[in-house]
């Protein structure tokens, strides 16, 4: 007889991993033993998937080589190209991304191989598509301009920015922006990671492990929650947010953007994003960034839970000028480097998930033809 589950597995160690590792009590986050307090506003984003998929931070020289890498990685294969305005048409972002990333598994130039060297290309090549799949899925819904080049000088957070607004952004906003995908990359166990470590574990190859990270990340108990605070936030009135708040937890709602299932502290990330928002509402707009504030403070009065990362990641995009609906795939921007890296993680050290299960159900049941049920 099996043991009694724990439900949503929590506290069940499910993996060995070098990539990421949380200190839910004191609040700390580490990749690769490098303290997210020390990444951010440092570590560039492509250093840190570098760090992520390569196991150590890069020497100038390995930088630069892992950007010509990400450059032509970036390039969209046909399948990619020929569906991109009929899947605009008909999904909505994270279902278009599930749909554009399993075509792009078909056009990639690797993808009858899972060896360790098809791997790393697989992964620079994803990390390098992602930005651009958005851009081009937003372009083909909002009338079919054409997205801007890329501007090699920039980074990818600067050329996201600039495909994605059509419009070269600030210095300032694109360094903010590349902070916030550092942030975001790796987060030891959570559901997408785990969801691609699963897929992977069977031996299966990059491409669909990413996919069902994808169908995962989407959900708003997940990464689909940092839309669902920008909702909030435009369906409530500025003046009443204490209340309103006060009354959705009174009526039994979770709201968006707050508790964790390992923090029990401030997330460390959400100290930055809340900076970052701060700095950003400075610019005339201070709505939004005063609202978050509101609702941070009487959520933890009421009920006692710290924002994760998806508050203020809200506004902080909003201000960015990134459209609501795609707040979740530029969570998937940057999810995308640590997913790869655990799925490289998972082939290296190899064996099929297959936990058990508990069985709740009817026993010794006696057959009876269709004509006698
Ligand atoms: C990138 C990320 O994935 S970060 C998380 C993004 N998700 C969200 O922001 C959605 C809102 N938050 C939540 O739903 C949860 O806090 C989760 C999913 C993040 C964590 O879930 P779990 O660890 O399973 O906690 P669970 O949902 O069981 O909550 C524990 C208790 O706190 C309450 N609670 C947790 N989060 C919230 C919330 N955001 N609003 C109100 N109450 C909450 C629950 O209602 C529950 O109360 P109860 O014991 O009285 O029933
Ligand atoms: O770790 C989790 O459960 C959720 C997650 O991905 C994150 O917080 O970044």
């Amino acid at each position: 007889m099996a043991d009694k589950p724990t439900k949503g597995l929590a506290d069940v160690v499910a993996a060995s991993t070098a990539l990421s590792d949380i200190d839910g009590k004191a609040g700390r986050l580490f990749y690769r033993g490098y303290d997210i307090h020390d990444l951010a506003g440092r570590a560039t984003f492509e250093e840190t998937a570098y760090l992520l998929q390569r196991g150590k931070l890069p020497t100038r020289e390995e930088l630069a080589d892992y950007g010509q890498e990400l450059v032509r990685g970036r390039e969209l294969g046909a399948l990619v190209s020929q569906n991109i305005a009929e899947i605009a048409e008909k999904q909505k972002p994270m279902e278009a991304l599930r749909s554009l990333v399993s075509l792009a598994g078909a056009d990639d130039p690797d993808k009858d191989s899972i060896t360790p060297e098809a791997n790393l290309c697989k992964a620079a090549r994803l990390v390098a598509q992602q930005p651009l799949l958005i851009a081009r899925y937003h372009a083909a819904r909002t009338g079919g301009s054409a997205v801007p080049e890329a501007d090699d000088s920039l980074s990818i957070a600067g050329n996201f920015l600039l495909q994605v607004t059509g419009r070269a952004p600030d210095a300032r906003a694109a360094e903010i922006f590349d902070e916030c995908l550092v942030l975001h990359a790796d987060h030891t166990m959570n559901a997408s990671t785990f969801a691609a470590r699963v897929c992977a574990a069977t031996l299966s190859d990059m491409h669909s492990a990413i996919v069902a990270a994808i169908g995962t990340l989407k959900g708003p108990l997940h990464g689909g929650a940092n839309e669902q605070v920008m909702r909030t936030l435009e369906s409530l009135d500025q003046s009443q947010v204490a209340q309103s708040v006060r009354d959705k937890l009174a009526a039994g709602e979770k709201i968006m953007g707050f508790g964790h299932r390992v923090y029990k502290t401030e997330d460390p990330r959400a100290t930055h994003l809340r900076r970052m928002s701060e700095e950003l509402s400075a610019n005339g707009d201070p709505k939004y960034y005063r609202m978050s504030k509101d609702m941070e403070e009487v959520v933890f009065e009421t009920k006692g839970l710290y924002p994760n990362v998806d508050f203020y990641a809200a506004s902080v995009y909003h201000y960015l000028g990134i459209p609501t609906d795609l707040f979740t795939p530029v969570f998937s921007v940057s999810r995308m480097s640590g997913w790869t890296a655990h799925v490289i993680e998972q082939h290296a050290d190899n064996r099929l998930i297959r936990p058990d299960s508990e069985y709740i159900g009817e026993r010794d049941q006696k057959w009876k033809p269709i004509d006698e049920r």
